[in-house]
């Protein structure tokens, strides 16, 4: 597999559900996955980010358009086939208690098997290397029941790896896990997709590590459908501010890389810092606290309003009517600012 080359395409796709309650969730998508990249879809709830990647993964149908594997219709290829192409991991707990570590990944190498299913030394070397990708090998012999959410979301990546396929498709591996598991998992899928030359996939509400982690994006909503591009030329166009679209309160932070509440501060200060970090983290107390910061020389049309100088976390001078006020911590430079006011 050679980097860059095309796993996946569609053309105006349209997804869905058919039947009774037959509902178009979007229509003229237009993507493509190539190998070596780790892709993260973001959206907000209930935009079509599952009903995406259930249609990647042929689990249902497209409503109309193309989507082809390799180049070939995804419809085209029987289940044995796309078993060896997709791999898929889905977030529900699914019922694997009794089974051990070993042996549910196991269950991944059955695209490869005969017809009963023995594993060949190949097949159990692929197994210890895919629990040894994930950092679970040491965990082989515990069964699932055993596992933290964490682990056992490392060892269902581990079945999708066993798997040998090109294309990994995800659906929110990281939902439930504390910062360090999401954080482990997502380089862990870069790195996959890097070294191994696959074509990943994850949807993810983790908009933080995404940004620091994906190749590429996959931004869905409603009024643009899907948006696709290098991580960096999305959000320098500001293109995250679209992933919500009906919440004009919450705006994107080009500067740090996450949503936050839009500053409606009643109350104006000047701020003179010449510490980057000071300043962001001033700016946040301040913000909590009903003010809009000024930068230094802004305030020309503001005349007497109170100046606020941070040298340190320890020396923050308030200087307002006339006089300054040294506060030893942002507690106390908010119990002097509330007495004020
Ligand atoms: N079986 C179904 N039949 C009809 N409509 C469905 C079905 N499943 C989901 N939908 C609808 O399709 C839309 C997209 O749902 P989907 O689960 O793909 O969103 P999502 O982006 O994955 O959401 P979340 O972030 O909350 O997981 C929603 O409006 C949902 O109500």
């Amino acid at each position: 597999m050679e980097a860059g080359q095309v796993i996946v395409e569609g053309n105006k796709l349209a997804i869905g559900y058919a039947g009774k309650q037959s509902r178009t969730v979007h229509r003229d998508l237009n993507f493509r996955l190539c190998c070596g990249e780790f892709t993260c879809l973001l959206g907000a709830n209930g935009s079509g980010k599952s009903t995406l990647l259930r249609t990647l993964a042929a689990a249902q149908p497209p409503l109309s358009g193309s989507l082809t594997l390799f180049g070939k219709p995804v419809s085209a290829y029987d289940p044995k086939e796309r078993s060896r192409l997709i791999g898929l991991v889905l977030t529900d707990k699914t019922q694997t208690g009794g089974l051990s570590v070993y042996d549910l990944v196991s269950l991944g190498r059955q695209p490869h098997t005969g017809f009963f299913g023995r594993l060949s030394t190949h097949d159990k070397e692929a197994v210890s290397r895919s629990l040894e990708a994930v950092g679970m090998l040491h965990k082989a012999d515990s069964y699932m029941a055993q596992l933290s959410d964490g682990e056992r979301q490392k060892v269902m990546i581990a079945k999708a790896l066993v798997q040998e396929c090109p294309l990994i498709l995800l659906d929110e591996p990281t939902a439930f896990l504390d910062v360090v598991s999401r954080i482990e998992i997502m380089t862990l899928l870069h790195r996959i997709a890097a070294t191994e030359q696959k074509a990943v996939l994850m949807s993810t509400h983790d908009v933080e590590q995404a940004l620091v982690l994906a190749d590429r994006l996959w931004l869905m909503t409603g009024r643009y459908g899907l948006e696709c591009g290098c991580t960096e030329d999305l959000i320098l166009a500001n293109r995250m501010d679209s992933l919500f679209e009906f919440q004009p309160d919450i705006r994107f932070d080009l500067m740090h890389g996450g949503f936050s509440p839009e500053v409606k501060g009643k109350k104006f200060i000047v701020l003179e810092t010449a510490d980057e970090v000071l300043r962001h983290w001033t700016q946040n107390a301040l913000n909590r606290h009903d003010y809009f910061c000024l930068m230094p020389g802004q305030q020309t049309e503001f005349h007497g309003l109170p100046v606020l100088k941070v040298i340190s976390p320890d020396q923050i001078l308030l200087e307002a009517n006339g006089t300054e006020i040294c506060c030893s911590s942002f507690e106390n430079l908010f119990h002097v600012l509330s007495c004020r006011s």
